[in-house]
């Protein structure tokens, strides 16, 4: 999900940033440049954040997670200028804001940094419109102007209409798309949103999530959102960088995270996290275990078939193009009758998806399909396959490799002693064999030519 934005330059630089609240700072820095942990320091106070060092491109939505007192909150008053660090820089769209006078902090602030908070933080003698232009009148917009923007920015979270109405006549859930115009409204390139939405119920809060990713996509923010929630995380998170006792221990895509953890306290944590919401088709295809060329003729899918033992292979044409499949039966009858074609076994008995495609999507499809889903881009190129053992050990956090799981796949339907002499028996009549570039691609390299 990151990679379109590993190339943007940073909203955001954070250097070896640490805030130690308590007695003897430099006695605390020095045993944490040492290794000490936050434990080890408890007697001294606490070190809220540890070291923490990432930067966040331009148009990303980078999100901190961590239990509570893991040091999110100082973490995000640092990046705003609120905490000031005992140690380490913070740069906001190229000008840093630590080591800086006040005015120049206010200036980088105002003119760079909305905040989205928790408990909405709206003013209740303001109406809906004036809230969602407040931040505009600290900037001395003038009224008029300052109006007609709010307007349009809650037209866009879709409270068109409210303006009018005092905070305390919505409900939680606008509450908070009021908080989200009033950031937008003031046209910042970062928005910091703190526990934006563990105010709201379930549903809503689902709501608002979907809302934020689709803005940030028209909008192009860059978004820095903070929760304790891991599957919030998960959804949002271009990248999501893990807290723990005040130290970054993992940074990393939501894929990257599930499937690569840093660490037995990151591979516990996510063991509760709903995968098939965040894994896609393409994050647990493989390749696809039997592929034959359409051009290569019955043969050649034949043998690809018994060397893999399996019932059926992907028929592919130039450029990797899926056409079909090919079972083994038909392919069998086809190399008997020493057919030249794979043309009369091609079937199109196979479900492909996209490889954005969430599993969540995809379950009902594998349930219904007994071959692996066929994975392919939008020219219908043939990515790869998620055979249904695939899907369930991605979504069980399972591995693979058992004899039992293994057992599940598309065993051939014909036996390896029958195509050996059929293939034996027709050599004499059959063509000769293709070339090595279309020949036998039993393999998914092999397909490529
Ligand atoms: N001003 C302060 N003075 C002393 N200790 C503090 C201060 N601010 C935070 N801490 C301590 O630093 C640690 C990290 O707190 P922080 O609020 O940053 O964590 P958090 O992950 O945001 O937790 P929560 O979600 O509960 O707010 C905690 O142990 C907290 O008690």
């Amino acid at each position: 999900m990151s990679e379109h934005h590993s190339t943007n330059p940073p909203a955001l630089e954070v250097r070896n940033l640490t805030r130690f609240f308590g007695r003897k700072p430099s006695e605390a820095l020095e045993r944490l440049r040492a290794g000490a942990s936050r434990e080890d320091l408890a007697g001294l106070g606490t070190a809220a954040v540890i070291d923490v060092d990432f930067d966040v491109r331009q148009g990303e939505i980078f999100v901190v997670m961590g239990l509570s007192g893991s040091g999110k909150s100082t973490l995000i008053r640092m990046l705003n200028g609120l905490v000031e660090p005992t140690v380490g820089s913070v740069s906001v769209m190229g000008h840093p804001i630590t080591g800086v006078g006040a005015a120049k902090l206010r200036e980088v602030r105002r003119t760079h940094i909305a905040m989205v908070f928790q408990h909405f933080a709206l003013l209740p003698h303001l109406n809906v419109l004036d809230n969602a232009a407040y931040g505009l009148e600290v900037q001395g917009v003038p009224l008029a102007e300052r109006r007609a923007k709010a307007e349009r920015v809650l037209d866009r979270v879709g409270l068109g209409g409210w303006g009018e109405k005092l905070p305390s006549e919505l409900s939680g859930g606008m509450q908070q798309r009021v908080g989200l115009a009033r950031a937008l409204a003031a046209d910042a390139d970062i928005l910091l949103m703190d526990e934006a939405f563990s105010a709201l119920d379930p549903l809503i809060r689902r709501e608002m999530q979907e809302q934020l990713i689709e803005l940030q996509q028209e909008l192009g923010k860059t978004i820095v959102f903070i929760t304790h929630d891991l599957n919030e995380a998960m959804f949002l998170g271009d990248r999501i960088a893990v807290m723990r006792d005040g130290r970054v221990v993992q940074i990393g895509s939501a894929e990257e995270i599930l499937t690569d953890p840093a660490d037995d306290y990151v591979a516990q944590f996510v063991q509760d996290v709903d995968r098939a919401r965040v894994l896609t088709a393409g994050n647990v295809m493989e390749a696809p275990r039997a592929v034959a060329s359409a051009s290569a003729g019955p043969r050649a899918a034949l043998r690809a078939m018994r060397d893999l033992q399996t019932s059926m292979v992907y028929v592919v044409a130039s450029g990797r193009r899926l056409v079909g499949v090919a079972h083994d039966r038909d392919v069998l009858r086809l190399v008997r009758r020493g057919e030249r074609s794979l043309e009369g076994a091609i079937t199109d008995d196979y479900a492909a998806v996209g490889p954005d495609v969430l599993l969540s999507d995809l379950l009902e499809s594998s349930v219904e399909q007994a071959l692996p889903l066929a994975v392919v881009d939008e020219e219908g190129r043939l990515l790869g396959a998620v055979p249904r053992v695939t899907l369930l050990a991605a979504l069980g956090n399972v591995s693979t490799d058992t004899a039992e799981l293994q057992a599940l796949q598309t065993p051939a339907t014909v036996s390896a002693e029958v195509m050996n002499a059929t293939l034996r028996e027709t050599a004499a009549a059959a063509p000769p064999d293709i070339p090595q570039q279309v020949g036998e691609p039993t393999a998914f390299e092999g397909s490529r030519a």
